[in-house]
């Protein structure tokens, strides 16, 4: 394949932690993914099997043991603010206010306070949150925490969000409401979307593509196209049996160590 013609292009990558008694976790076997723009790519795979480190490589947050990592064809070699992160804790700085959490990434780029300005209004737009925008963190749920995260992340106009387990900590409604919003949001914001989740629902739910990784080291065991029409219904019998497959799958991972986690929400 052209490695222009994706978005990302994640090459022989692996990474082996060594810790400071010298030992060493194989924590990501080698892994090859084509990622295309606008893509909604989503990544599940038994606990411990180099799912974050998958992404903080990308990130530039870790080193790569071996491989490469192209964006647009080029090799990223440090972290660039087209590729954004969002976490599981909603990470938001607790003496800032909603709106000034937001303009983050384009303070530290010195951006005029009219460009910040206008960000925070189509921001908080986007998010439903304008009337919080004087809000600090503390104020919040956790759901509308992360809607901050969200748009302090798509502030930076990122063309690449990766978003490690982004919904983990929500309950399940409001999990639910945030799936729905980030399907939205990347309708209209056209960004390819690399995301991390434990919950086989919220995968078939959100990708186009899901890639079902081994236990560790993790390696691509499965990349499976999610052919149903948006919005999808849970209630569908492809939507079962796709969910099956993939438990299945993880279920004989699984059984190749006993250490991992499978969520099994709405099942
Ligand atoms: N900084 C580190 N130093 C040493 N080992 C690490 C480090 N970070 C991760 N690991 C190990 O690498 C392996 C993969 O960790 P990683 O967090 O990438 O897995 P994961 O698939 O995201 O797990 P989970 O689904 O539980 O969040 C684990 O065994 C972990 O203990």
């Amino acid at each position: 394949m052209n490695i222009a013609s994706n978005c990302l292009r994640i090459e022989n990558l692996s990474k082996k932690y060594v810790s400071e008694k010298d030992k060493v976790v194989h924590a990501l076997g080698s892994t090859t993914i084509d990622i295309k723009e606008n893509d909604f790519v989503c990544i599940v795979g038994p606990s411990g099997c180099g799912k974050s480190t998958l992404l903080r490589i990308i990130a530039g947050l870790e080193a790569a043991t071996t491989g490469k990592v192209f964006f647009y064809g080029k090799e990223l070699k440090e972290p660039t603010r087209d590729i954004g992160m969002i976490f599981q804790q909603y990470s938001l700085l607790p003496w800032r206010t909603v709106e000034d959490n937001i303009v983050l990434g384009l303070e530290f780029r010195k951006e005029s306070n009219a460009i910040k300005k206008e960000a925070a209004e189509k921001f908080l737009n986007i998010i439903g949150m304008g009337e919080f925008r004087n809000a600090y963190p503390f104020e919040l749920s956790g759901g509308m925490q992360q809607r901050v995260a969200i748009a302090r992340a798509l502030a930076n106009d990122p063309k690449v969000l990766l978003m490690d387990e982004p919904f983990g900590a929500l309950d399940a409604h409001t999990r639910i409401l945030m799936q729905r919003e980030l399907l939205r949001i990347w309708r209209d914001n056209r960004k390819t979307i690399l995301f991390v989740t434990h919950s086989v629902d919220e995968a078939i739910y959100l990708a186009d593509k899901i890639i079902v990784m081994s236990s560790r080291p993790g390696t691509i065991k499965k990349v499976i196209d999610v052919d149903m029409p948006r919005p999808r219904d849970r209630s569908n019998v492809l939507y079962g049996a796709m969910s099956n497959e993939i438990l299945n799958m993880l279920d004989d991972e699984i059984n190749k160590g006993n250490n991992y986690k499978i969520e099994m929400q709405d099942f």
